[in-house]
């Protein structure tokens, strides 16, 4: 048992990888956004290994960055679906465009009943919206106004971001600042705003609670949900970390 347990170990010991995480919906419990204990506990291990563990999140950046510093993760964070990352408490690196996004909002406003912003921490390049209105009606208006932004759902907001700008455009951000191949990343995520992030890291894994059409996007599905499908997830990569 303890020279089974002392291999798995080094495997991961030796090979640095950095593992790109979704919050809501991969390490939080519920809708409301508590995080699933044992999750974040398994996140800290693989940092105090030597791993980087990084949240790529629709959240503020500002969230994310303070859920490594108290969760004791990787302390860099991408935020606003890609459109901001915040490498420290001071120093908010901004990839969209918040005015852009807003002119879309008065636009959807204009022409389609139910659009409210959804209350949430400040933004800095993206507009956050309640799911209550229709996605798809939504993006014909907005391409019929020749608007160059783009609309998203991560199951717990819709994302009205700049043109280019996603969570594998902001990780990339990330991967360059800090010379992480693709080889290296681990995505893990639960929604369509995670598909853009599974497609610039080498190993990217859907959560049981995911849609089909994820699921179909990531290289390792897992059975169980959110937090529980983290630790699975973590359970079958654990052995073939140096493979991969
Ligand atoms: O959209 C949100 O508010 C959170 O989404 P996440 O799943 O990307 O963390
Ligand atoms: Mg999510």
């Amino acid at each position: 048992m303890r020279s089974k347990y002392y291999s798995v170990q080094k495997i991961i010991d030796v090979i640095k990888r950095t593992f790109a995480v979704d919050i809501d919906g991969t390490i939080t419990e519920n809708g409301g956004g508590r995080i699933h204990l044992d999750a974040l506990d398994a996140l800290r291990r693989l940092t105090n290994m030597g791993h980087d563990v990084i949240f790529v999140t629709g959240r503020s950046s500002v969230e994310g960055f303070l859920l490594s510093v108290f969760g004791g993760m990787t302390k860099v964070a991408v935020g606003e679906n890609g459109g901001c990352i915040t490498l420290d408490s001071n120093d908010h690196v901004l990839l969209g465009n918040i005015d852009e996004c807003k002119n879309a909002l008065d636009v959807l406003k204009n022409n389609l009943d139910n659009v409210e912003e959804k209350y949430v921490f400040p933004r800095m390049t993206e507009v956050v919206l309640q799911r209550t209105f229709d996605l798809d009606l939504a993006r014909d208006i907005l391409s019929e106004h020749n608007l160059d932004v783009k609309l998203s759902d991560s199951q717990y907001a819709y994302h009205i971001n700049s043109s280019g700008i996603d969570k594998g455009t902001g990780f990339q951000e990330i991967m360059k600042r800090f010379a992480i191949s693709k080889d290296d990343v681990i995505a893990i995520g639960d929604s369509a705003t995670d598909v853009p992030l599974f497609k610039v890291a080498k190993t990217s894994v859907a959560l049981g609670n995911a849609s089909d059409d994820v699921k179909s996007e990531a290289t390792i599905t897992v059975s169980a949900h959110a937090g529980d499908g983290v630790l699975e997830a973590l359970d079958k990569l654990a052995p073939r970390l140096s493979e991969i």
